[in-house]
Parts: C-alpha cells; sequence; structure tokens
C-alpha cells in the first residue's frame, strides 16, 4: 500500500483536501479534529498525517511514497533533493517568494550587487561582516554563492524574522513572502534581483520508499488522476 503524507495542519492542509478531491481521490480526516487520523477513499493508499516541515524528511527516508509540502521546504531540507525525490505535480496554491530584503531607508541599495558592495563598508566600518537573518540557511547560501556575494554571515531566526532588523540582530533577511505586508510593516524592501525561490505547494514522489509492483500500479493510477 502507498503511503501518502499531507499536511495535518496549518496553511496547506485544507487546499491539499480540496485538491486531491478534485482529481477523484477523496481524502478524509477521522476522528476529532485533534486526532491525527485519516483515510483515502477508493484507492489503496493510506494517509498519513504530518507538519508541512516534517514531510521533506519522512520522503527523503522513504517511510512516505508521496508527500505534499511547499517546495520551498524541499529544496531547503533535502540535499541534492532531485536525486532523492521527484515532483510529480505543482499544485498551483502555497504561493510564496523567498526573497532578500534590506532596510526601505538604505536608498542607494536595490540589487545584489549593491548588497556586495555595503558588505564589504560594513566589514571595514563594523568589524564584523553584515548579518542576513534566516530560516532557510541551504538555500540562501547557494543563492549568494552563486550570485558572487561573500563577505555577509547568516544569523539564524526560526520566527519573525522580518523584526530582527528593528530589533538590531541583523542588517538584511531572507525569508517567504506572499502580500508582502509583513515586509512593509518592518519597512523592509525587496532586492530587484532577490528572488531565491519562487514557492509553491507540491506533489513530491520519494525515489527511496518501498516500490513493489504492488505500490508501482497505484503510482501509476495516481499519475492519471493528477496529470
Ligand atoms: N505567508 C505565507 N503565505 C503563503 N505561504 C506561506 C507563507 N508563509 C509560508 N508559506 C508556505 O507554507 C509552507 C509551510 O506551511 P505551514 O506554515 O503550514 O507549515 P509549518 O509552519 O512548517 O507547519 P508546522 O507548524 O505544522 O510545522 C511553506 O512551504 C511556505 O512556503
Ligand atoms: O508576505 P506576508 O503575507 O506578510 O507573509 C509573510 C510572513 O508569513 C510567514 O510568517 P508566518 O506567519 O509563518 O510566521 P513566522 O514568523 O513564525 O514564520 C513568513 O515567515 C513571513 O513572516
Amino acid at each position: 500500500m502507498i503511503r501518502l503524507g499531507v499536511p495535518s495542519k496549518g496553511r496547506l492542509m485544507d487546499k491539499t483536501f480540496q485538491w486531491f478531491g478534485k482529481r477523484g481521490l477523496t481524502l478524509v480526516r477521522t476522528g476529532s479534529d485533534r486526532e491525527y487520523a485519516g483515510r483515502v477513499d477508493g484507492a489503496d493508499i493510506s494517509l498519513v498525517l504530518l507538519s508541512a516541515s516534517e514531510i521533506p524528511r519522512e520522503l527523503t527516508a522513504g517511510h512516505i511514497h508521496l508527500g505534499v509540502t511547499g517546495s520551498d521546504l524541499v529544496r531547503e531540507n533535502v540535499i541534492g533533493w532531485d536525486s532523492q525525490l521527484e515532483a510529480v505535480a505543482p499544485m498551483g496554491f502555497g504561493h510564496a517568494d523567498l526573497v532578500l530584503a534590506v532596510p526601505k531607508a538604505w536608498v542607494d541599495v536595490d540589487t545584489l550587487d549593491d548588497l556586495d558592495a555595503v558588505c564589504a563598508q560594513f566589514r571595514a566600518g563594523h568589524g564584523h561582516r553584515l548579518r542576513i537573518a534566516t530560516k532557510y540557511h541551504r538555500l540562501v547560501r547557494d543563492f549568494l554563492r552563486a550570485q558572487g556575494v561573500a563577505d555577509y554571515q547568516l544569523v539564524d531566526s526560526q520566527g519573525a524574522t522580518e523584526g530582527t532588523v528593528k530589533n538590531g540582530t541583523a542588517e538584511a533577511i531572507a525569508d517567504i513572502t506572499s502580500t508582502g505586508e509583513t515586509l512593509r510593516a518592518n519597512h523592509l524592501k525587496i532586492l530587484s534581483d532577490g528572488l531565491i525561490h519562487a514557492s509553491q505547494a507540491t506533489l513530491f514522489r520519494s525515489r527511496k520508499a518501498p516500490w513493489d509492483t504492488a505500490a508501482h500500479a497505484v503510482m501509476d493510477d495516481v499519475r492519471a488522476m493528477v496529470a
């Protein structure tokens, strides 16, 4: 039997249930609101309710065959993700951009080149590197390396990241934005070439899970339904 991991709560849960429903796979929560139990009607699939942030790990470990989560979370948490997982279908919701943002007051800073120049000045003036607060360490490092920006340090921020600039624990941030309201409210602006990843909810397949003949057959049906 195929194991399908879906978000048990949060932003992605309801839309995930609707997305499968529209394609003829009815996901049903069972038990009380607080009980993490469910089933899939009409298919040989067992439903595993998990936090969106744990789904990349469970797919990589092969504990689930299929899983729904944000493409940002997979890229951040799975090294060489596409050798271990297959993106079966982008789902068209859960859109959010991972972006680099700096204080609006930095009127001369609009691009990564500008940021690079500020990094050099900052280090000379302050004796330590410019700090970028984020929880997306891998994605930010890879992006900045590819863009030739090196003279910075990451500081870990697991929430309220936009507040770190005001609080004086970072000079810039890299975080997810959708409406842009949190950035605006915290007097930050996105660099014009500061889009690191455009994320959306995606159905992923684990290449590591036990794919026996029966599981392959169910997967073929799923592919036909979600195509
Ligand atoms: N403001 C936002 N608007 C839309 N999508 C967002 C926003 N912030 C984060 N996301 C996306 O939502 C996904 C994470 O969903 P959610 O916030 O429900 O998970 P989580 O906080 O990791 O879950 P949990 O609290 O169960 O661990 C990520 O892929 C992210 O890109
Ligand atoms: O562009 P906006 O629509 O304003 O959304 C962006 C905010 O949403 C997310 O935070 P979340 O609500 O998950 O809280 P967090 O600070 O705990 O990450 C993200 O980290 C931003 O802070």
